[in-house]
């Protein structure tokens, strides 16, 4: 049986970092907002307002208090204090927004026991930096309003009402974080709960980052040689493309623009999924490299996790970010490319760039675009349910294969950021890889593509006419392919270093001249990830 909310006085007290509560004497609903004024107050000159597209959840009072708490999240990203939690204590609520809001259990995946821990995973340096405080003035006041207190021992045994709180100090942190999960007795892991309750028998973890922390979880966790149960996670999206979050979340923005709430926070969609969420395994998709492959450092040599092979087949990591460790597979969730897209990850990946947000890809992709390189490679696929691989082919010979690409991406996702939309047929947990493709494209070509996407994936489809290399300049039709795939290999042709990077999910690896990237789809199940009810 789930655990209840808090039901004592005690429990409500305004959470440390929150305003004291306010306290409505009338509320109505209207225009999407809930309007209240204190008592003796007038409701048709209302004190306050709380739009619906900033509430959270809301949480009956304790015992003795009649009424409801609405919690509200209000955001101010270049603010002193960029996140605010706001709690109005109203003695009753309207229908809407109480059925939608309301939390009358205790989520089964917060309840902690021997069988199933609690993490909360704070990466200091995701996106612009902002993990810290919205753990400090959001999630911290939240979760101490469920009765549940944080603390950092690594070594406490599971204590009801605790989690453990991990704040990243290195590069190497998540990942190291994910291997302890695999041993005995730090992460609670067993097989099944064995108590005839609900209560998930793996932990769950609250992971405040970008991207970059699901990968370092998923080639942390260990596949098939470990024996414990997939780890849940739940995304709260403080990182710059969020890509794997907004993609399962995709259909919500999509139903909150049909009713015109454009702006619906993704920060608020996030905390509404951890409190009232379902976990669904996380598809996944194996990238395999040729030997003498390597990650790499961002060009200025600041770059995630650095992951290496060990015996047992799992990632894991070596040396520090000046290495460039052989790697021969790493596990992915969302986007295994070569070209331009892995380019401009790799070049955007720097300090500089960094401190301007999501605006470092449009940057980057600029200078980059000036040098619009012809990335020499050929491209293999497999078909959904077929064996046999076959060549992409050069717009003018159905016989010759194509032996320059500007654009070769792979996905499981749906968005690489909240508006780009590079595969608008996915959906969220599909598990159906998509390729998109185009040959070698001058800037100004390659901008509009991107712009199309951008338009909600208006570039699939996109044709224009280029000309032949050989055959004295003929013109030919050619555009941008996209496929559903089970397996895609690429090989690289190219001298340079530069122009051999491959990205997945944001890790760059550099193949040799001549060497291979094969992506498939992975059946092993390392993860769970909490989503909207509604999409599953
Ligand atoms: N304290 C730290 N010191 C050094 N590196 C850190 C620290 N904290 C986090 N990192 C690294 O910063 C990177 C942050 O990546 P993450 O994907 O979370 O954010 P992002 O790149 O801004 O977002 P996205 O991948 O969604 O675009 C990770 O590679 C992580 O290992």
């Amino acid at each position: 049986m789930a655990a209840q909310v808090p039901r004592t006085a005690a429990d409500i007290q305004p959470p440390l970092g929150t305003a004291p509560y306010d306290h409505a004497h009338h509320v109505k609903y209207q225009d999407g907002e809930l309007v209240w004024a204190a008592q003796g107050g007038d409701i048709e000159q209302p004190q306050g307002r709380v739009k619906r597209d900033d509430i959270v959840a809301v949480l009956k009072a304790p015992e003795g208090t009649p009424g409801y708490l609405v919690y509200s999240l209000a955001e101010a990203p270049e603010g002193e204090q960029p996140f605010k939690l706001s709690v109005l204590l109203a003695p009753q609520l309207p229908e809407e927004p109480l059925a939608e809001f309301l939390l009358a259990d205790m989520p089964a995946h917060f309840a902690v026991q021997a069988s199933h821990l609690l993490h909360v995973i704070v990466s200091t340096r995701s996106g612009t930096g902002q993990a810290t405080a919205f753990f400090d003035h959001v999630l911290r006041p939240l979760l101490a309003a469920l009765g549940l207190e944080a603390h950092t021992e690594p070594d406490l045994p599971a204590m009801p009402g605790s989690y453990r709180v991990t704040a990243t100090q290195s590069p190497h942190t998540v990942r190291d974080f994910a291997r302890s999960l695999g041993v005995v007795g730090t992460s609670g892991a067993t097989s099944l709960s064995g108590n005839g309750s609900n209560v998930p028998s793996a932990p769950t973890i609250l992971l405040l980052s970008g991207d970059g922390g699901v990968i370092d979880l998923l080639n942390g966790v260990g596949g098939s040689s470990s024996s414990a149960a997939p780890p849940t996670v739940a995304l709260l999206p403080l990182g710059t493309g969020n890509a794997l979050f907004h993609s399962l979340h995709k259909p919500l923005y999509s139903a909150a623009e049909a009713t015109g709430a454009s702006g619906q926070s993704p920060l608020v969609l996030g905390l509404r999924t951890l409190l009232r969420g379902a976990s669904a395994p996380l598809p996944t998709f194996r990238a395999s490299f040729s030997p003498g492959s390597r990650l790499v450092a961002a060009p200025e040599g600041i770059k995630a996790a650095v992951v290496a092979e060990d015996g047992d087949g799992d990632a894991h990591a070596s040396g520090d970010e000046h290495d460039h460790p052989p790697i021969d597979h790493l596990v992915g969730a969302i986007v295994a490319s070569y070209g331009f897209h892995a380019s401009l990850v790799w070049v955007s990946d720097t300090p500089a760039y960094r401190a301007h947000g999501a605006k470092r890809f449009g940057m980057a992709a600029a200078e980059l675009l000036k040098e619009a390189h012809a990335y020499a490679a050929t491209v293999a696929v497999r078909r959904p349910g077929s064996t046999e691989e076959e060549l992409l082919l050069a717009p003018d010979s159905p016989k010759k294969p194509r032996a320059e690409f500007t654009y070769v991406l792979a996905t499981l996702v749906s968005s690489l950021e909240r508006a780009f939309t590079i595969s608008p047929a996915s959906r969220p947990l599909d598990g159906q890889l998509r390729l998109v493709h185009f040959g070698a494209a001058d800037g100004e070509r390659t901008m509009d593509v991107m712009r199309a996407a951008y338009r909600g994936g208006e570039h699939v489809g996109m044709c224009w006419t280029t000309q032949t290399q050989s055959d004295g300049g003929k013109d030919v039709e050619d555009g941008v392919g996209y496929d559903a795939v089970d397996e895609v290999r690429v090989t690289v042709h190219e001298p340079d270093p530069r122009w051999r990077k491959v990205c997945i999910d944001g890790t760059i690896v550099e193949l040799e001249d001549g060497g291979w990237m094969a992506v498939a789809r992975s059946a092993e199940q390392r993860l769970r990830v909490l989503v909207d009810p509604s999409v599953l």
